[in-house]
């Protein structure tokens, strides 16, 4: 079985480790099938699935047994050797030392019919335990309902301009939609839309349309988050996350105020670019709302990274707060939190303490963590449950809306019968972005992909949105356009850099527009194109490449350096200093834009393109996504979606038709036990 599995990684089939791990377990019982699963756990690991799922037809190094004896992959090893029946897998795995059941570390775990690695099964775990442990807040009902009431005033303004030029059906269904009328017989709309058109002030409005018809997912979101001591808020681009989670904050601050313990409130997310965001969109929600100084003074203006929280120990992969040595905090927001992976969640609920609430933000459609788990994902998928009598009984006494009658959020495929209301009752999914209106393709767009409809897809490029548009890339004149618009594109930053502009100004203008990727390698992947550009560049003379490093070089920090302040998706764009010698400037979390010599640098690449998944927390006004020509299993509907997404007001896409239509059909499905210990 060894040699097999040599000659699968000496093809590149599956990893050194892969292999390396296989051989750790063969020296410590010689039983081949040990070595095969020890072997597929890890491959699946590098995959991003947590654990290997015996239960039904599962996969070896990522390909269906029936493909099996057909696959050219395969070619050159031993298909007998390695085609042990699946059936016997699990009764034979049982019965050997080197697995077992938890109890007692072994290497690998055999849980519920899935195959782990010890130290995952642990990680999921301390997850699935910490969130089922987490329970109720109490809370002060009458209290915090008037707080609420306060902070989730209606601001009008938004509807009033969506209804701006249009006729009264029109104006009517915007008002519906935007204010979440659930009863829309009982209103007086003769009257409700002339004070719309007259832009009549809120009192006024506020008695036409009463709270008790209309559903205000944000307020729900932020009563359930006040009373849950672990909640999660997901919602896609612009659908008021910050803004709602800003308001929460506000509240939790003001009762704590006036019970003389203000709360230790703190702010993370996984990447220093996405704290970045976060710093900046908590700022501008914070300026916004309705509530005293004292309350706004305790909520942080300024939001950190995750790994500078727990505290990093270089070189190992523990960190400096963990279970033996807790957080010092009462409430914690973790923004972006799709990004997580299940050993990091596990190192942060670790770290936390007993008392503390845990927040998470983050969108569940966007693409897993780069490492294993798909933590966000399986939390939300509970979401299917919907509330507990018990949970809507509280929701509406916080919020004065009926919650009864609502549905739960799209069925999940499970077909478990009974579930744990524990996770469901924690979570709330915000649907309507306030950022793309009716009239935006970027997310009719979004939400076509997201849906897998075909259908949609093929109309909404022919339905004169105008911030959308799409050329095909298999021929050559659709290549060179892309090559020529990016060169463009980016001539409004490398004109800035002759002009002796502030480095703030250049860095803001060129993270006006990014070229995104799903690919690294190839014409269509990030090598090529970042070549292919700066070219197109050189040629037009806007850089003059003169080596490695040169005026205006874009560079994408790749690893993390926490004594320097560079984090994993920093930005930095090369500029000469006063001394002449080139620098690269960085415009950190807290806005200062530092300058460092090029050989300082951490790991880093050119980005003049950069693949989506290193764009995850990222935004940008401007984006232009390619896609290959040929369908790769990497094109995935939340890869595309998370592409799209990253556009605020226009997107270019280049790509084939076909090729959309088959990722908007390929969700991604990792494997995990979470959202079933979650629901049991
Ligand atoms: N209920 C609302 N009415 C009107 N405008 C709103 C409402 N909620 C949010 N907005 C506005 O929509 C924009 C996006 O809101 P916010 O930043 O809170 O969304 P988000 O979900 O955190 O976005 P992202 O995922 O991009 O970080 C902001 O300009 C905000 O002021």
């Amino acid at each position: 079985m060894l040699n097999q599995l040599q000659i699968l990684e000496q093809q590149g089939i599956i990893r050194p480790l892969d292999y390396q791990f296989a051989k750790l377990i063969h020296s410590m019982n010689p039983d081949p099938l040990l070595a095969l699963a020890a072997a597929n756990v890890s491959f699946e690991l590098g995959q991003g699935n947590v654990c290997i799922s015996l239960a039904s037809d599962f996969t070896l190094f990522g390909l269906e047994y029936c493909c099996f004896e057909e696959s050219e992959s395969f070619r050159l090893v031993d298909r007998d050797t390695l085609d042990i029946p699946r059936d016997q897998w699990l009764a034979r795995l049982k019965r050997t030392d080197i697995v077992g059941d938890g109890s007692e570390p072994t290497p690998l775990v055999l849980d519920n019919k899935r195959l782990y690695l010890y130290r995952y099964w642990q990680y999921e775990r301390i997850v699935s335990s910490f969130l089922k442990s987490r329970s109720v807040e109490l809370l002060d009902t009458e209290e915090a309902r008037g707080i609420l009431q306060r902070l989730f005033q209606r601001d009008y303004s938004y509807v009033i301009h969506q209804c701006k030029g249009k006729s009264e059906a029109t104006q009517k269904a915007e008002i519906i939609k935007w204010l979440d009328i659930e009863s829309s017989d009982q209103l007086d709309w003769k009257t409700i839309l002339k004070a719309i058109n007259q832009s009549a002030d809120a009192d006024t409005l506020d008695l036409l349309i009463p709270e008790s018809v209309c559903l205000n997912w944000q307020k729900i979101a932020a009563a359930l988050a006040a009373s849950r001591s672990f909640s999660v808020i997901s919602g896609g681009p612009g659908t008021g996350k910050t803004t709602t989670v800003t308001r929460l904050l506000a509240l939790l601050a003001e009762l704590g105020l006036k019970r003389n313990s203000p709360p230790d409130i703190k702010l993370v997310a996984p990447t220093g670019k996405a704290a970045a965001r976060l710093t900046e969109s908590i700022g501008g929600a914070l300026a916004k709302i309705n509530c005293s100084e004292t309350v706004r003074d305790r909520i942080p203006a300024q939001a950190g990274t995750l790994h500078r929280l727990l505290g990093v120990i270089p070189g190992q992969a523990g960190f400096v707060h963990n279970k033996n040595n807790r957080l010092h905090l009462d409430i914690l927001v973790v923004d972006e939190a799709s990004m997580i992976d299940l050993p990091l969640m596990s190192h942060l609920l670790d770290a936390l303490p007993d008392h503390a609430r845990l927040i998470l933000l983050g969108d569940r459609d966007q693409l897993s963590s780069v490492e294993a788990g798909s933590v966000l994902g399986d939390i939300c998928a509970a979401a299917s449950f919907g509330y507990s009598n018990e949970q809507s009984n509280l929701l509406e006494a916080l919020t004065g809306h009926t919650l009864q009658d609502i549905e739960p959020a799209q069925a999940h495929t499970s077909n478990i019968a009974t579930a744990d209301h524990s996770v469901s009752d924690s979570l709330c999914l915000l649907r309507k972005s306030y950022r793309f209106d009716a009239h935006s393709g970027i997310g009719s767009l979004a939400q076509a992909v997201n849906n897998g409809d075909q259908v949609s897809l093929q109309s909404v490029f022919t339905s004169g949105f105008e911030d959308i548009e799409r050329f095909s890339i298999a021929q050559n004149s659709g290549y060179q356009l892309l090559i020529q618009q990016c060169a463009e594109s980016y001539r409004h930053y490398l004109d800035l850099i002759p002009q002796k502009a502030e480095p703030q100004h250049i860095l803001n203008a060129f993270n006006e527009f990014q070229l995104l990727c799903a690919l690294r390698e190839g014409p269509y992947g990030i090598a090529g194109l970042n070549e292919e550009i700066q070219n197109a560049l050189q040629q037009k003379g806007l850089i003059d490449i003169t080596g490695q490093w040169y005026e205006g070089r874009p560079v994408l920090i790749t690893r993390n350096d926490h004594g320097l302040g560079l984090y994993n998706g920093d930005i930095g764009i090369t500029i000469r200093g006063a001394d002449d010698r080139l620098r690269v400037a960085f415009q950190l979390p807290d806005k200062q834009v530092r300058e460092f010599l090029p050989s300082r640098l951490p790991e880093h690449e050119t980005v003049f393109a950069m693949t989506i998944h290193k764009s995850q927390g990222s935004e940008f006004a401007d984006v232009a996504m390619v896609l290959p020509d040929k369908d790769n299993p990497i094109i995935t509907r939340e890869l595309v979606y998370t592409g799209i997404t990253r556009a605020k007001s226009k997107l270019t896409l280049f790509s084939e038709m076909e090729i959309l239509i088959k990722a908007a059909k390929s969700p991604t499905k990792r494997q995990s036990g979470l959202y079933q210990r979650l629901v049991q």
